[in-house]
C-alpha cells in the first residue's frame, strides 16, 4: 500500500513540497537582507540600537509579500508602460530583474534607465521608510518599460509592517526645526489611502 501511494504522493505534492521548502528558504535570506539593510538605514538616521527602524515595523512580525512581474514582447513599446509610475508603500522592496533591462527611476527630473547588473538585488526605499525618517529617505519613483523583442520579468519582494502597526515620522527626528512632514496611521489606513488615490 505504501509502495503504491508513495509514487502518486510524490507526483501529486513532490513539487508542492518543493517549492514550499525553496520559498522557505528565499523567505530567510530576504529576511536577513532585510534586517541588514534596516540596520544601516537606522545608523544612518542616528537611531540607537534596538529602537531602529525594524522596531517601528513590527519587529519580528515584519511581513515579506512577494510579487512576480512578467512583461512579455510588445509590438508597439512607445505606447506602452510595463508598470506606470510609482512608489513602493512598502518599507522596502527587493527587487531581481532578468537580464532584460527597463526599470527606470525618477532622478533629477527625468526618467533615468537603471542597469541590469548580474546577481545584483535592486533595492527601493518605500513610502514607510519615508514616513518613519521624516522625508531623510525618499520613498523612489520608479515605472518599468517593455520592449518589442524580450520578455522581461522581475521578482520583487516588498517588506512592511503588519497591517496594524502605526507608521508615523519618528518622534526622536523631530523638534522644533523638523516639525512631521507625515501624519500618523496605521499601514492598512495607508495602503487604503494609496490604493484609492486618496490624500495621505
Ligand atoms: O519590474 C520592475 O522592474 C519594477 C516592478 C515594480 O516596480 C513593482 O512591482 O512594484
Ligand atoms: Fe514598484
Amino acid at each position: 500500500m505504501l509502495w503504491l501511494l508513495c509514487p502518486k504522493f510524490i507526483m501529486n505534492f513532490g513539487p508542492k513540497i518543493l517549492l514550499l521548502i525553496v520559498t522557505e528558504e528565499y523567505n530567510k535570506e530576504m529576511l536577513k537582507i532585510t534586517d541588514k539593510i534596516l540596520e544601516v538605514l537606522s545608523e544612518g538616521l542616528g537611531l540607537s540600537k534596538g529602537k531602529g527602524l525594524k522596531n517601528c515595523l513590527g519587529e519580528d512580525e515584519i511581513e515579506l509579500e512577494m510579487k512576480i512581474n512578467m512583461y512579455p514582447p510588445c509590438p508597439q513599446p512607445e505606447l506602452a508602460l510595463g508598470v506606470e509610475p510609482h512608489t513602493d508603500m512598502s518599507a522596502i522592496t527587493i527587487l531581481i530583474p532578468n537580464q532584460v533591462s527597463g526599470l527606470q527611476i525618477w532622478k533629477d527630473n527625468k526618467w533615468v534607465a537603471v542597469d541590469y547588473i548580474p546577481n545584483a538585488l535592486y533595492i527601493h526605499i518605500g513610502d514607510q521608510i519615508e514616513v518613519l525618517s521624516n522625508g531623510k529617505y525618499k520613498s523612489v519613483l520608479h515605472r518599468s518599460l517593455v520592449n518589442k523583442k524580450e520578455t522581461r520579468m522581475s521578482w520583487a519582494v516588498f517588506c512592511a509592517p503588519p497591517h496594524q502597526t502605526m507608521i508615523g515620522p519618528l518622534p526622536e527626528l523631530i523638534d522644533e526645526h523638523n516639525l512631521p512632514k507625515f501624519s500618523t496611521k496605521t499601514y492598512a489606513e495607508y495602503r487604503h489611502r494609496k490604493f484609492n488615490k486618496l490624500p495621505q
